[in-house]
């Protein structure tokens, strides 16, 4: 259990971020728990199962990755503790090895997309987004990067890092420029923390104004997700809860201290209507935003009453 609690607070102090890499971190916490687990009975194989993905998935709220990778690791049919165990160690398995294989598909679907001499405006830190951007670069494509800074945890710096690891030409830009340098930009690629049944991209708070940029200047607005970010239970009328984390990410406390009629709001993500998004770039392929409830119902086995 002392694992999984470290694994949970990596996650919810964001040492490990990423929609997809917490989904990750969330199936191994659950297989490695699972592997070890000492019960008298099979009520108490379940209960404490239970007990690690609730904590597991009560991390971060808006990421669907997340308890999406709890569902499908932690599923069993056996009444058998050793066979429920093999089962969960299996699952959890296949997940992990479903979203590699998922970023590297991604990235060579999306990257027949971009075009010898684009230059492409990302956002945030997304290893989905750049998994396009470097397959591309790395096919011989000549291209540049203009990265947003993503405040207030500035994950465009591990963007810009990566992406001049690879050699990739990169502008690093503030959030308000984004409208500014549009002009300049071919496509818009960005990855995902959940998409809803309608279509709806929820993404890091930003993402819905270089949508909106993008769509004025009619440049090609592009999103890169694994199914696993597809939310099942948006389609019996869940909303996607937007995570609002401390104040103190944004300003340090003692300069509004004594602003008594300030305060601070720090949404960690925003939605971008289906309309601004012209292509989903999916492990099953690209999609327009309204097949989203397909995705849900096809890949990700959803059924009516489950969730
Ligand atoms: O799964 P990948 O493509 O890596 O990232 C998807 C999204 O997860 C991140 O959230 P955060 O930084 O964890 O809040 C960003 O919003 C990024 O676009």
């Amino acid at each position: 259990m002392q694992k999984v609690q470290e694994i949970a607070e990596k996650i919810r102090t964001m040492e490990i971020r990423g929609a997809g890499r917490i989904a990750k971190a969330a199936a191994e916490a659950i297989r490695d728990y699972a592997a070890e687990l000492d019960v008298a009975s099979m009520e108490e194989f379940s209960a404490r199962i239970k007990e690690v993905s609730n904590l597991l998935i009560s991390t971060r709220p808006t990421a669907v990755s997340l308890p999406n990778a709890v569902k499908l690791s932690s599923k069993y049919s056996s009444a058998n503790v050793e066979e429920a165990r093999q089962e969960i160690i299996k699952n959890a398995n296949l997940f992990i090895e479903r979203a590699d294989k998922a970023l590297e598909k991604i990235g060579k679907i999306g990257s027949r997309r971009i075009r010898d001499g684009d230059v492409i405006m990302t956002h945030c830190n997304s290893h989905a987004a750049l998994s396009i951007i470097t397959t591309a670069f790395e096919d011989g494509k000549d291209i540049s990067v203009i990265a947003t800074e993503s405040r207030p945890r500035r994950q465009g710096l591990l963007t810009i890092r990566h992406l001049n690891n690879f050699g990739i030409p990169t502008t690093l830009i503030v959030d308000s420029a984004v409208r500014y340098y549009m002009k300049e930009v071919d496509k818009v690629v960005v990855g995902a923390d959940a998409i809803a049944a309608n279509g709806a991209l929820v993404n890091k708070i930003g993402t819905s104004q270089l949508a909106l940029a993008a769509h004025e200047a009619r440049k090609s607005f592009m999103v890169a997700a694994e199914t696993f970010k597809f939310s099942p239970s948006t389609i019996i009328g869940n909303p996607i809860e937007i995570e609002e984390r401390a104040a103190d990410e944004v300003v340090d406390p003692a300069v509004i201290s004594e602003l008594s009629h300030v305060k601070v709001r720090n949404p960690a993500f925003d939605f971008t209507p289906a309309e601004y998004i012209d292509m989903i770039v999916t492990d099953i392929g690209i999609i327009p935003p309204a097949m989203a409830y397909t995705v849900i119902k096809e890949h990700l086995g959803w059924e009516l009453g489950e969730v």
